[in-house]
């Protein structure tokens, strides 16, 4: 789990941070394609959205890039999610599951309501007001932070969820699918966040898009026209 690098502060988009971490997260990731080819990755330094790709080259480069070993973590997004829905609900956040998929910033990031267990209760508005504060928790950690840094507490534990999915995966074990940013086809965007099932070697299954309305689709739409230019910038830093 890849976690080197600065946090943004408040004003600062999560982009601003590429220029000095896209370095760090490309020199970590020699550092593994050397010491541990095999690991499966988990790329948590942002923003991540673009350095998966700057990570995926650097392995490229090192010859041993394995799209089923790289994730970018967006497990936050779907711990978001499930508590917000869950306050809302008045259920708690354990019972809740929703895909959150696309990548890891603003409108990238879109949870898919129309397929929420629970079935969601609410209106159209009442959706996106939900969808804009999953979208914006990020921004009003490192508001309330004032300058020190960013979200950790809740990281820590969107982190440990993620990785015991990876483990039990390596085990042989069955586990919920995660959502994660990964190499994927089921887009036009090279980096997508699906559902992913896993396993020995990494991902298992990619589940791919869950079934979406109309509005979603939209959504998703803006996040893969997004998405393809933040790969793309990855990609070009990793040229020069
Ligand atoms: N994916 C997510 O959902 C998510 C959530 C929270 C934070 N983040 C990101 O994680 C990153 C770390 O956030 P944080 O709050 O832990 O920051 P932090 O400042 O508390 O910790 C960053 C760590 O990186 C180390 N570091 C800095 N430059 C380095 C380098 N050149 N080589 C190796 N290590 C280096 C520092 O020593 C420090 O220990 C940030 O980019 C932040 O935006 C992502
Ligand atoms: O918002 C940030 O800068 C950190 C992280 O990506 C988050 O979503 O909390």
């Amino acid at each position: 789990m890849i976690t080197a690098g600065m946090p943004r502060k408040p004003g600062q988009t999560r982009d601003f941070l590429f220029d000095t971490n896209a370095p760090i997260v490309a020199r970590v990731a020699c550092m593994v394609a050397k010491r541990a080819p095999k690991a499966l990755v988990g790329i948590i330094t942002n923003p991540v959205n673009a350095v998966v790709a700057v990570a995926a080259e650097a392995m490229k480069k090192a010859g041993c890039y394995d799209p089923k070993r790289l994730f970018g973590v967006t497990t936050l997004d779907v711990v978001r999610a499930e508590k917000f829905i869950g306050e809302h609900m008045n259920i708690h956040p354990y019972d809740v599951r929703i895909p959150v998929v696309g990548g890891h910033a603003g409108t990238t990031i879109v949870p898919i309501f129309s397929q929420c267990q629970p079935p969601f209760e609410g209106d159209e508005k009442c959706i996106a007001s939900i969808v804009k504060r999953i979208q914006t928790g990020g921004d009003e950690v490192v508001k309330a932070k004032a300058g020190k840094g960013s979200a950790t507490l809740s990281m820590a534990y969107a982190a440990a969820r993620f990785t015991n999915a990876l483990m039990r995966g390596l085990k042989g074990k069955a586990c919920a699918p995660e959502c994660a940013y990964v190499q994927s086809d089921a887009t036009d965007a090279p980096f997508f966040s699906t559902p992913l099932s896993f396993g020995k070697d990494g991902i298992k299954k990619n589940h791919g898009l869950p079934e979406m309305n109309e509005s979603e689709k939209k959504q998703v739409k803006v996040a893969v026209d997004a998405l393809k230019k933040s790969a793309a910038k990855g990609v070009e830093y990793m040229k020069k």
